[in-house]
């Protein structure tokens, strides 16, 4: 039996997870980690009475196998190098890990022998919207990226935004978009720039998770647009994380990985 520790377990990703544990034959939810308990009864969480629940990093004692995290960016590094030094392997759903910090953790699993998965987006649509943008860029170097979710997002923009970002940056030639004049009268409205590329967050109640890719060129234009409607839409992906990562050697980025 493959033992799962969920940190975040009382979050909408978190809760997602559980139930994935759960449902999954092969896999025993063994313990939920979480900010600001009230409870250490599993009972008041609905869970079985067996599962440890903790409030704080420093009081984890498990035997997991995988450690599942959806919590906070400002949570995640911690989170993910405490997993490893306890040689529990990663599966980090969260975002808002710098390049530096995803260094870090690949450095410190490769010194633990340990593999595990970060990957920004579970969702299968996601992948390919990240797959597709990439090819498209070597065509259609002037490129703005539109991302859209829900209002009780932490962190701006999505990480699926930055990764699709950087995907784009390997094959485009860096340069700046619009008009090398423009001027802004609203500070801030032509978005966010990544290497000349031009990001822009959308937060509203009644979105989940949606980015739009758009593309320009003479006389001609290519969007490419991917929809989570619904949070179950990235528990595919977090079931193909778990059953892959105790295989893997070392700590990679990206659900394509291991698909
Ligand atoms: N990779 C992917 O496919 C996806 C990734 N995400 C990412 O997952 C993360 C969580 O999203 P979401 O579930 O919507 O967020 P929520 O705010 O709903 O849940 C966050 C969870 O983290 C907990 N938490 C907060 N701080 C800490 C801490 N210091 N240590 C441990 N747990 C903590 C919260 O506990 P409490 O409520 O007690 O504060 C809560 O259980 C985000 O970074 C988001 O971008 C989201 C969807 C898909
Ligand atoms: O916060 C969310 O909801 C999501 N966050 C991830 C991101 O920041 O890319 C993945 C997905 O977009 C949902």
């Amino acid at each position: 039996m493959t033992k799962v520790l969920v940190a975040g377990f009382t979050g909408a990703m978190g809760q997602k997870a559980v139930h994935l544990v759960q449902e999954s034959n092969g896999y025993e939810l063994v313990a939920g980690f979480a900010a600001g308990l009230k409870s250490k009864d599993p009972k008041d969480y609905g869970l079985p009475a067996g599962v440890a629940i903790y409030g704080d990093l420093n009081e984890i004692q498990t035997d997991a196998d995988i450690w599942i995290d959806f919590t906070l960016p400002s949570a995640v590094y911690a989170n993910t190098k405490f997993a490893i030094e306890q040689g529990i392997h990663p599966v980090i759903g969260t975002t808002g890990l710098t390049d530096e910090q995803v260094s870090d953790l690949q450095s410190l699993a490769s010194a633990k022998h340990l593999g595990g998965l970060i990957a920004p987006n579970f969702g299968m649509s996601a992948v390919l919207l990240m797959k597709f943008a990439k090819e498209a860029a070597k065509y259609f170097p002037d490129v703005e990226i539109i991302e859209m979710h829900h209002d009780n997002k932490a962190d701006a923009p999505s990480g699926t935004a930055l990764s699709t970002a950087k995907l784009i940056d390997e094959v485009r030639p860096e340069h700046e978009q619009g008009n090398p004049d423009e001027t802004e009268s609203l500070s801030g409205v032509r978005g966010g720039d990544y290497h000349g590329i031009h990001i822009h967050a959308v937060r509203l109640p009644g979105y989940v998770a949606h980015e739009q890719v758009l593309f320009g060129g003479p006389g001609e234009a290519l969007t490419i647009r991917q929809d989570s409607f619904d949070r179950q839409s990235f528990m595919g992906g977090v079931k193909v994380a778990m059953d892959h990562v105790l295989d893997l050697k070392d700590l990679v980025v990206g659900l394509e990985n291991v698909l």
